[in-house]
């Protein structure tokens, strides 16, 4: 029986985890895990741990480790029979760890995006919260300007893609991430992809991912959550 396929993908904000990640469980059939949605769905919910990540998100920062733990882990239970792609989590050393104990991973996809075109991509996004489908006002604009294309439902900007919350944002990541991208370097699982876009990025995440997940279960790909 072939295993079970299982990645991370880690970025600052905007560097496209979300736009790549969708294309890779287009492609693959991988199910695509959402962190940031899975906050979002907990504060709409106002589940504690919403209450909780939603006073740090309106700063600009991260989720306390073990708000964010208690939050996803139990998610990836639910998903022991399927290959997924994690997006947004681990942001930290000691969420890594978290999810190493959890379960053991194949690749981790680590996208390293210049800061301005951060800062210009994340002044352009704008997202449908029901689905969390994702737009950019030059890249992927939807068909009608503030609409999503598939319901017709309003596009909202998050509150933390304001200038004033991003730049916290920007910098927290930096300080965390290292020893992150550094614990899967020694593991031998990094795989660090570098440009201004993702559809230059694309072709080698993809070139990537055909040489590692060649033999996965028919039963065990499945459709996006979006
Ligand atoms: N101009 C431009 N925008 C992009 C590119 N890739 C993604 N985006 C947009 O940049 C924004 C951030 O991408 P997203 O996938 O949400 O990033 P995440 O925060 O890492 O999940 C979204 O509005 C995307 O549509 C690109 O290559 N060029
Ligand atoms: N592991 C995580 C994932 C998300 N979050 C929070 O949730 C927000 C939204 O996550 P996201 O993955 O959609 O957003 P980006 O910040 O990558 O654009 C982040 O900006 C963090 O404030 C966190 O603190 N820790």
């Amino acid at each position: 029986m072939s295993k079970l396929f299982r990645a991370v993908i880690m970025g600052p904000p905007g560097s496209g985890k979300g736009t790549i990640s969708e294309r890779i469980a287009h492609s693959f059939g991988l199910k695509h895990l959402s962190s940031g949605d899975f906050v979002r769905e907990n504060i709409a919910a106002k589940t504690e741990a919403g209450v909780q990540a939603k006073t740090y998100i309106k700063k600009g920062l991260l989720v306390p480790d073990l708000v964010m733990t208690r939050l996803l882990l139990p998610r990836l239970e639910e998903m022991t029979k399927y290959s997924w792609l994690l997006d947004g989590f681990p942001r930290t050393l000691a969420q890594a760890e978290a999810l190493n104990s959890a379960c053991d991973l194949d690749v981790a996809i680590n996208l390293n995006i210049p800061l301005e075109t951060l800062k210009e991509r994340l002044r352009h996004r704008w997202i449908h919260p029901p689905s969390g489908r994702v737009y950019n006002m030059c890249f992927n604009p939807p068909r009608v300007q503030g609409i999503d294309d598939i319901t017709g439902e309003p596009l909202i900007q998050q509150e933390d893609d304001r200038p004033e919350a991003l730049v916290a944002r920007l910098r927290h990541y930096k300080d965390v991430a290292k020893p992150v991208i550094d614990f899967y370097k020694a593991k031998g699982i990094l795989y660090t992809f570098s440009d201004t876009e993702t559809d230059q990025i694309w072709p080698n995440i993809s070139t990537l991912l055909s040489t590692k997940i060649p033999t996965i279960q028919s039963d065990a790909r499945c459709a996006s959550t979006h």
